[in-house]
């Protein structure tokens, strides 16, 4: 089974701690919803787990089921990850970067016998043929995000990240990109950081906090629930009932 353990982990800026001892391990088969205030270091966890950042101490270990169990030195292709603010080279095409896109990962998507064209691309994302020829710069934030997801889902890595993934795209969009999101977690554990309860409460099967340092899973309530809702609410206002 695919798994991220997180071990432990401390993670400082200077002087402001953001993990402390922090441990939670998700698997794969679940689709888990990470949820904490402004500002609580989500978008940091996921740079720590992509390898983009260093952590302080403790452990980030994957398992990608391919028999060397759990390991911290793994391969940048076991975790993809969809930014927030997505990545793509300005001066290219929409279609000049997937057909690169496609051609540095021939090799994963033979191996995966996945015979995908650009245009199949393009149809998934929602994007016309218009816009496969307009440069990356001249796309509106929405296009260039549902890209980003497109290619991110394509490659199938064992962990999937997704940093507040549906904020800027349509509601058919959003709609279809969820069900191919949820359409992941078969067959990797797939992870994404939200403000939108009603996205977390649509399509997760768990739902972790990111508050006080730790990592903690909301369990025991029914995740479509107003209780649910309430508890989220009061769990992440801890710290401000406590401050007032
Ligand atoms: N490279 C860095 N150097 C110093 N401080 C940083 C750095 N990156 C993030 N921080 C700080 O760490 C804290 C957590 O930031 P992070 O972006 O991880 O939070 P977040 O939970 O994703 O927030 P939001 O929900 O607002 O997107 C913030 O106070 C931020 O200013």
């Amino acid at each position: 089974m695919k798994t991220l353990e997180i071990a432990h982990l401390d993670k400082a800026f200077d002087q402001q701690v953001l993990f402390k001892d922090a441990n939670y391990t998700f698997q794969q088969g679940k689709i888990y919803g990470l949820l904490g205030r402004n500002g609580s270091g989500k978008s940091t966890l996921f740079n720590m787990i992509v390898g983009n950042l260093p952590y302080d101490s403790g452990r980030i270990a994957v398992d990608s089921d391919d028999g060397q169990g759990l390991i911290t030195n793994y391969s940048d292709t076991a975790v993809g990850m969809v930014y927030t603010q997505p990545h793509l080279p300005a001066f290219m095409t929409g279609v000049e970067f997937v057909d690169y896109f496609i051609a540095i990962n021939r090799d994963r998507l033979e191996r995966m016998h996945t015979t995908v064209k650009a245009a199949d691309f393009f149809d998934m994302a929602g994007l016309g043929k218009a816009d496969a020829n307009k440069l990356l710069r001249d796309y509106s934030e929405g296009m260039r995000n549902k890209l980003q997801i497109v290619v991110s889902l394509m490659l199938k890595p064992p962990v999937l990240l997704l940093d507040e993934p549906l904020t800027t795209v349509d509601v058919v969009a959003a709609h279809e990109m969820q069900q191919m999101i949820v359409a992941m977690k078969a067959d990797s554990v797939v992870v994404f950081s939200t403000h939108i309860m009603q996205l977390a409460q649509a399509i997760c099967d768990a739902v972790v906090l990111l508050h006080q340092q730790q990592l903690t899973e909301l369990a025991g309530l029914d995740i479509h629930s107003q209780a649910f809702e309430d508890a989220v609410i009061a769990r992440l206002s801890d710290e401000v009932q406590a401050d007032a």
